[in-house]
């Protein structure tokens, strides 16, 4: 199948006072139609920057894209006809209402029936009674509804969604979520977001791309990413020497992995229930004291902090 977006070796450094940032680093991937996928990272990995090539906001130092059919850099207009781009800070003007602000851009869109397609965006995102206040009215959740809808109004080939969750609080997370997934079920839409929220790149994302420093360090699905690891991820607090903690358990007969973060070790493994004993005698046996433990699957931090050697929530 001919992917939607099919970006090779795309790089971007940015020159500043103190010398050469490089935000994107020789990052190739594709993305088929319809699918949902995540660009994953901590602060500053790419993933804006990224999304602002693909979508022609900033021109790559290297590489290439074609998107939606258009190559990037030869047919930047072609691309821009072919995609929505929902940006951090959204787009709307405070004063305007909802259904201004829709109206404008079926009219720069040159749609048919502008003020048809305006409703059926209201309807759609379920803004019917917020359509006639001022956008300054609205709380956080729903002007990103409005981000949302605006950005999908010329039914786009691919949406590109730059943190579509950052900021609000867990019910409007919650609906921004239904209507990403609602997306793909009615409009079949490919959809490229970026978040650093991994259990909403578990909940959203077919597939998803780690970023870590400009760089893609890893690309799957959340499911099969998660089961390089094995089945439980036995969480070991402890007090003493991580290093030495490490070597301890590293080899036993079952360990898939350990990752240490702090004072915490997380050991993949295939059955945690059969493992904890030996764990906590081993590291007895290097003088660790054991503070705590914990068994759960893996979850996509654990593949992040395995992948890279830190969590998402500490900044590049
Ligand atoms: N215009 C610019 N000038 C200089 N450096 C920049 C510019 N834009 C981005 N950068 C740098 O490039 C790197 C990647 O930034 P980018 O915004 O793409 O990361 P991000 O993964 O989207 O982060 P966040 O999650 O915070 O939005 C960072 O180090 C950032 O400071």
């Amino acid at each position: 199948m001919t992917p939607v977006i099919a970006a090779t070796s795309l790089s971007k450094s940015f020159e500043t006072k103190t010398g050469t940032v490089g935000a994107v680093r020789e990052v190739s991937f594709r993305v088929a139609p319809g699918e949902v996928v995540g660009l994953l990272g901590p602060n500053g990995a790419g993933k804006t920057t990224t999304m602002r090539m693909l979508s022609t906001l900033e021109r790559p130092t290297r590489g290439s894209a074609v998107v939606a059919g258009h190559d990037l850099l030869r047919d930047a207009h072609g691309v821009r006809r072919s995609i929505g781009l929902v940006a951090q800070s959204g787009g709307t003007r405070p004063i305007a209402t909802p259904r201004d602000e829709l109206l404008l851009q079926a009219r720069i869109h040159r749609l048919a029936e502008p003020a048809r397609r305006a409703q059926a965006m209201i309807d759609t995102f379920d803004l019917a009674d917020l359509a006639d206040r001022p956008t300054m009215t609205l709380s956080g959740g729903q002007r990103r509804r409005l981000d949302v809808a605006i950005g999908l109004i010329h039914t786009p080939a691919v949406l590109f969604l730059d943190e579509p969750t950052a900021a609000l609080d867990p019910p409007s997370r919650a609906e921004m979520w239904q209507h990403i997934r609602n997306l793909r079920r009615r409009a079949a839409a490919t959809v490229v977001l970026s978040t650093h929220h991994l259990d909403e790149a578990d909940a959203l994302c077919d597939r998803v791309l780690i970023l870590d420093h400009g760089r893609l360090v890893a690309e799957d699905s959340p499911a099969r990413l998660k089961r390089q690891l094995g089945d439980d991820v036995l969480t070991v607090a402890l007090t003493g020497d991580a290093g030495r903690a490490r070597d301890a358990v590293g080899g036993l007969p079952g360990v898939r992995g350990v990752h240490g973060d702090g004072n915490e070790l997380r050991i993949g493994c295939q059955n945690a229930d059969e493992l904890v004993s030996r764990v906590v005698l081993a590291l007895h046996d290097n003088r660790v004291e054991v503070r705590g433990l914990r068994v759960a699957h893996p979850s996509l931090d654990d593949v992040f902090l395995a992948l890279t050697g830190h969590a998402t929530h500490q900044e590049v």
